[in-house]
């Protein structure tokens, strides 16, 4: 039955795809084009690897998010029974951060705790002191220079001259706040997102352990190739002589370079990767020609050529439409407009995919949405472990399996009603001290937290007992602070927020420990709309374009397509960023099956441009942001063009030609006074 299934797949492939299942080279990069198959053949190879007899736990494939993961699972369960539920599909922190869990005395970091973005702006910002800047710069922006610095392997002194360029900071006094920060983080035992890649990269480095790691693997498989940066690089080159490594990726498709990603070492694989074959698919099975004839004008603009044509299998359709709209709000109701006359054309709302630049800007879209009862889900939105409430649930269970987290102390202590930073850090000390003086974590808490109300060390108390439960864990977290989140969050939808923590509750069924849970999701992250509940039934996606990699739907809507939007007036200025911006109109264009629908706003002038002192350089700006506007050369023919003016307020009918009053006497009558 098994190998019947596997068989059906490699038989439905064309024979470039068939061709790049079967290989039996040792190392192989198949580089293609949107639509062309990639995560088809992935699946199919996967398929055929454990046909050929491959044990499912020496397959790994590593993808780009926790979805595409979960995707790639399912498809090659398909009709497959039991074993190829081992296979592993994670993304690349997941499997460094399971490789270090996995063997502490290899790696070295047990019972660190990994910290998100808000985390480390906390810890940088403590570093900081009063002003929290350095060199005018904020936390945020220290951090992402850190970040590029160690993602694209440059000194933090490169990482400030690419970064910030125009601005004159001493780079010595940001060296020293980072220094700081690296230090308050090893004491704190935090692994940032990055310190967990490089912490695998620097131990593989070392033959003997990259012999050993590349050992429990027959073949690594990577998707979305174009996006691995050069830290990644270094996780996969000591690997390269003691595994197989099968990458898939699309150069068009490369929309991470502001993380350190560069697409152009895919086209140097064979070199890199003695023995590498490459391989290229170029019929694309998922859209129409018309629609491929936009996406290809689109690169062929590009300066970088590309050298990709994509050519439709299924042939002709309907042109793209490009919709024009005076402001953002008449765009957005248009779009729900379109859904609900799809609607009651009986389509399912799964037909859909309205995909938006950022999260801001997807608000005007999904306002519409939630007007008109059109269910959606939002890919891209606020991550569930990084809302406000379940942090400040899960700042209890942190203090718990990392007694050092300062962060997550402060946050907890600064809930209990009357406390706080000044008292919080009272606290916190007192509790560092006990620990010093060789108290039990218990008999600390219980010092530190003397003046502070009984329920608070008796529920830390309760959660320690539940530490191997995560989920129980949760439960009595969430027991403990019930009333004082519901009056924190009384205006805020406490009712939306407290069924969050019930879907907190349910992921950590699974997870053995509270480290480990919290890390996967930092690591993968998982949105709040995708944990509702309608997000089982029929329903729109809105994403963001970076969200989007590899959905497909019948119709798309590439909304916000406007002058300042492609490129982003932020990008101006920088090639490298333009074609970024490019990429991702790329992608976005690639997703629609039948119909496009490409949407924006032609004369919306932001309130800013004109508001004070700014409004010159504004409209410099806009000059440069309009000459920029990807769709100014678009040839007319690759488009159907729908403009939309608002129907205006009328004006009354002007008069009928009646002769003038001549003079009109303003006087009173006096009537019996005269
Ligand atoms: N040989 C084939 N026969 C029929 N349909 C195919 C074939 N190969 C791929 N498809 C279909 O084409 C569509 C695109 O395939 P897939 O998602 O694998 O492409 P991709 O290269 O990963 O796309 P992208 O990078 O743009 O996300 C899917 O609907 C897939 O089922």
């Amino acid at each position: 039955m098994a190998e019947a299934g596997i068989d059906g797949v490699v038989e439905s492939l064309n024979e470039a795809q068939r061709e790049a299942v079967l290989t039996g080279a040792s190392h192989n990069l198949v580089l293609a084009g949107a639509g062309t198959g990639k995560t088809t053949t992935i699946v199919a190879r996967i398929r055929h690897l454990l046909k050929q007899g491959v044990p499912p736990e020496r397959i790994l494939a590593i993808t780009f998010t926790r979805r595409a993961a979960a995707e790639i699972r399912s498809r090659v369960a398909g009709d497959l029974a039991g074993a190829s539920s081992q296979v592993a599909a994670m993304t690349f922190h997941g499997w460094a951060m399971r490789e270090v869990r996995g063997a502490p005395d290899v790696f070295g970091y047990d019972g660190w705790s990994v910290i998100d973005q808000d985390d480390q702006q906390q810890v940088m910002r403590g570093v900081l002191g009063r002003g929290k800047r350095v060199e005018g710069l904020k936390a945020t922006q220290i951090l992402d220079v850190l970040s590029f610095a160690h993602n694209t392997r440059r000194t933090l002194a490169q990482a400030i001259r690419v970064k910030l360029p125009e601005m004159s900071v001493d780079p010595k006094a940001i060296g020293e706040a980072v220094r700081a920060f690296e230090l308050r983080k090893a004491e704190r035992r935090y692994l940032t997102y990055d310190d967990i890649l490089k912490v695998f990269a620097a131990r593989l480095a070392d033959p003997e352990v990259a012999a050993w790691v590349g050992s429990h693997y027959e073949e690594i498989l990577v998707d979305e190739m174009q996006d691995t940066n050069p830290l990644q690089w270094q996780i996969i080159d000591p690997l390269v002589p003691h595994t197989r490594f099968y990458c898939v990726g699309d150069d068009a498709q490369s929309i991470y370079g502001f993380r350190g990603a560069d697409f152009a070492s895919i086209h140097s694989f064979a070199e890199r990767v003695p023995g590498a074959r490459v391989l290229k698919l170029e019929d694309n099975y998922r859209s129409t020609q018309e629609i491929l004839d936009l996406s290809n004008w689109l690169l062929e603009e590009s300066p970088l050529g590309y050298d990709k044509k994509l050519r439709a299998v299924r042939g002709k359709g309907a042109k793209p439409e490009l919709h024009s709209f005076e402001t953002p709000a008449d765009e957005a109701g248009f779009i729900a407009a379109e859904l609900l006359r799809a609607r009651a054309d009986e389509l399912p709302w799964a037909t859909h995919l309205v995909l938006v630049r950022s999260n801001y800007s997807g608000r005007a879209i999904e306002a519409r949405l939630v007007e008109n009862d059109i269910p959606y889900v939002f890919f891209g939105g606020v991550k569930l472990l990084e809302s406000a409430h379940v942090r400040d649930v899960l700042s209890a269970l942190r203090v718990i399996a990392n007694p050092d987290d300062e962060v997550a102390w402060m946050r907890l202590l600064t809930l209990v009603p009357r406390v706080g930073d000044v008292t919080a850090a009272r606290a916190f000390d007192a509790f560092l001290a006990a620990r010093d003086g060789g108290a039990s974590a218990s008999s600390a808490r219980a010092e530190a937290l003397k003046g502070m109300p009984a329920w608070l060390a008796a529920g830390l108390d309760a959660i320690e007992d539940a530490a191997q439960r995560v989920d129980d864990a949760v439960g009595r977290a969430a027991a403990m602070l019930q009333p004082t989140l519901a009056h924190k969050y009384r205006n805020e939808n406490w009712e939306a927020r407290a069924r969050d923590l019930v879907h907190v509750e349910r992921l950590a069924a699974t997870r053995a420990n509270i480290l480990e849970f919290l890390e996967e999701y930092i690591l993968s992250p998982i949105f709040t709309s995708e944990m509702e509940p309608e997000s089982q039934q029929d329903h729109v996606i809105v994403s963001t374009v970076h969200s989007a990699k590899g959905l497909e739907r019948d119709w798309a809507f590439a909304a916000g397509v406007s002058p300042g939007s492609f490129p982003s007036a932020r990008a101006l200025g920088d090639t490298d960023d333009i074609e970024e911006e490019r990429r991702v109109l790329y992608v976005a264009l690639t997703r629609a099956r039948d119909r496009l629908v490409v949407t924006r706003t032609m004369t919306h002038t932001p309130v800013g441009a004109w508001v004070g002192s700014i409004s010159q350089q504004v409209s410099a700006a806009q000059g440069f942001v309009e000459e920029a506007y990807f769709l100014n050369a678009l040839p007319e023919r690759l488009v159907e063009e729908i403009p939309h003016t608002l129907p205006r307020p009328s004006r009354p009918a002007p008069p009928p030609e009646l002769s003038g009053p001549g003079e009109i006497d303003l006087g009173v009558d006096l009537g019996d006074l005269e």
